[in-house]
């Protein structure tokens, strides 16, 4: 299999698990990787050397600067701007004002790219939008997050119904953040429609997440697991669907998507009414939030 380069851009925590799990995908040969510190990414860098000569990979890591990210073949986007979030609710929201102009720097570093781009920053159905209108059309921009609600959703409703998460079908959509959308009408357990208990389910989608930074820190392996799926869909390296978040009607939101050879077809369920409501809510969130950024962008 040819070889691909991908381009990451920040070393934390997301960044970081990302690196480790290309290391050892075949078709992945290079990794060039920026953080906002030259130390963060020597140190990953340096990490990932041992890595690959320990598992015996043939992935190459090397540091870059973003300039230089238009010479791979998808960029994963995973900064962080500095900012303490004290919200309690649309937590992921509260960093749009913080990591936006962060976001919009980054693409116009990058103006022009004509591959993927996997943005994980939050809130990051706006912030993929904000990459993709300023990068320039030849890019295909996806966000990631609609994903892991999506599993998180799947593990929820089987624990409830008692059966493996693989006999569970269906998708959360929308906004990665309060205005998720669970496509209850159209979940499937075992082939067949089942009750979805929403509040245990809505309460399951905020609870795991929270439980996983109280006790590691932050989020890291499932967000890993959604780039990587994603990246795999997107170069073509295999089939299926991902919930990703994508540009419906100038707006990106969470879709799910039937890749085929790299090439994505949108698969958006049947929505009942209140589905539809939510769904259409969520739209008007994300774009709201998006024309705040431009305000922003032009009082600068
Ligand atoms: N979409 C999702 O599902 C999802 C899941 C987890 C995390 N996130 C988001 O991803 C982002 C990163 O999360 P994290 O936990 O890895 O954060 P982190 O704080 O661990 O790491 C952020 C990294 O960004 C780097 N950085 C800052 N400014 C930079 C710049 N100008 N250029 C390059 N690198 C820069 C920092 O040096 C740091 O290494 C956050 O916005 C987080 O909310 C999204």
């Amino acid at each position: 299999m040819s070889g691909f380069t991908v381009g990451l851009i920040g070393a934390g925590a997301v960044g970081q698990s990302v690196a480790a799990l290309l290391v050892r995908e075949r078709w992945c040969a290079r990794l060039m990787i920026a953080s906002r510190t030259q130390e963060s990414a020597t140190g990953l860098v340096t990490d990932l050397e041992d890595m690959r000569e320990i598992t015996r990979s043939s992935v190459r890591a090397e540091i870059a600067p973003v300039a230089a990210m238009p010479a791979a073949d998808a960029i994963v986007v995973c900064p962080r701007a500095s900012f303490t979030n004290t919200a309690t609710s649309d937590i992921r929201m509260a960093g749009l004002a913080a990591n936006a102009p962060l976001i919009r720097s980054l693409a116009q570093e990058v103006a022009g790219f004509g591959g993927h781009v996997i943005v994980v920053t939050n809130p990051v159905d706006v912030l993929a939008r904000v990459f993709a209108t300023t990068v320039g059309p030849a890019a295909r921009v996806y966000g990631i997050g609609s994903s892991a609600d999506s599993a998180r959703y799947r593990l929820a409703l089987a624990a409830h119904h008692r059966v493996p998460p693989a006999a569970v079908r269906g998708w959360v959509i929308g906004e990665h953040g309060d205005g998720a959308v669970i496509c209850a009408s159209t979940t499937t357990v075992n082939g067949r429609t089942a009750e979805v208990p929403s509040e245990y389910v809505r309460a399951q989608l905020a609870a795991r997440p929270r439980q996983i930074n109280a006790g590691i820190g932050r989020t890291r392996c499932g967000p890993a697991g959604a780039v990587l799926g994603a990246l795999r869909k997107t170069l073509g390296i295999s089939d299926g669907t991902e919930v990703l978040s994508v540009n419906h009607d100038g707006v990106w939101l969470g879709i799910p998507l039937q890749f085929s050879a790299g090439r994505p077809t949108v698969a958006l369920p049947d929505l009942d009414p209140d589905e539809q409501r939510q769904f259409t809510a969520a739209r008007t969130k994300l774009d709201s939030a998006y024309q705040q950024t431009r305000q922003g962008a032009t009082a600068c």
